[in-house]
């Protein structure tokens, strides 16, 4: 890294023990900071065969993620799905169809947005889009994922989709400061705190943790807004491309998409809700 000059592209291949999540937000750096690395993507390599064996690990102590009080266990694999942009499943001739169906069902469980790629030693069509220059936190494609909860393929993990209605300045904020307390204090604002007396949930039971996080959304204004995020930093940024377009054909819901751990679609959808009804006064 001391060499001078610009390099092109900088591949970091992590010990099969490494957890992403803390790496990407090292990388991950702020624009205003005028670094000239930014974070492409996080590629996950997994083995067909083994990988359903790994996800059924016993549970070994990971830092940063105890146990808390159960729950599905959570394993090295668990963490290196969720957190990935880009799975490449290998070794594809290894398993049966059925087998490589069941194996990809369940990483898609965990993580529903990364791309998966089905490989045979290891090969994609070229590197570009599928390995290298993914822009996936400076951009958005697909958001339009099922929304799953919790999965009978892997209980531990899941990705989830809320739905974003057209924001005011009031409600982003409102936006900004739920996220926060998801992120930062794993905990989920009641969704009125008037009448709704069993939140907060906090992370004693079971453990809330979001791993990744990503979402589009329209203003009132009708500028369009992304939201980017993994473990507990998080960002908003404007879209260049405007939201005028597609609202004028009535397509103004947007999307937040959370892959975590302990987390259920419909008590997230109705916190989030509160959270901006409260800010409409
Ligand atoms: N049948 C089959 N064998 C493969 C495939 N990809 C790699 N191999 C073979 O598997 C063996 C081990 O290779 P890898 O699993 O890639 O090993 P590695 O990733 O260098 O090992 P670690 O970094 O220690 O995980 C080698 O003999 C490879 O030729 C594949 O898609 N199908």
């Amino acid at each position: 890294m001391e060499r001078r000059g610009s390099f092109d592209y900088i591949m970091l291949e992590t010990s099969g023990l490494a957890d992403p999540g803390n790496l990407a937000p090292l990388f991950w750096v702020d624009d205003g900071l005028g670094s000239s690395i930014y974070l492409d993507g996080i590629v996950t390599l997994v083995d067909a065969k083994n990988i359903s064996l790994s996800l059924d690990e016993k549970p070994v102590e990971i830092e940063g993620h105890e146990d808390g009080h159960g729950g599905p266990h959570l394993t090295i694999a668990h963490l290196q799905i969720s957190h990935a942009d880009v799975i490449v499943i290998n070794k594809c001739d290894s398993v049966s169809p059925q087998e490589l169906a069941n194996v990809t069902e369940r990483i898609h469980s965990i993580n529903g947005l990364a791309k998966i790629h089905q490989t045979q030693y290891s090969q994609v069509p070229k590197l570009e889009s599928f390995l290298l220059d993914l822009h996936a936190y400076d951009g958005i494609d697909n958001l339009d994922i099922a929304s799953q909860g919790h999965s009978h393929l892997d209980p531990t993990i899941s990705t989830i989709t809320l739905p974003l209605p057209p924001l005011t300045p009031a409600a982003l904020t409102s936006l900004q400061t739920w996220l926060r307390s998801l992120l930062w204090e794993r905990t989920l604002p009641p969704s009125s705190p008037v009448t709704d007396t069993s939140n907060p949930r906090t992370l004693t039971s079971p453990r809330l943790d979001i791993h990744r996080l990503k979402g589009r959304a329209f203003t009132t204004t009708g500028a369009q807004i992304m939201v980017q995020g993994v473990r507990e930093v998080f960002e908003i940024v404007d879209m260049e491309e405007g939201g005028g377009e597609m609202q004028q054909r009535g397509d103004n819901i947007g999307k937040l998409v959370l892959i975590g751990r302990g987390i259920n679609g419909e008590e997230l959808e109705r916190s989030l809700r509160g959270a901006l009804e409260i800010s409409r006064g």
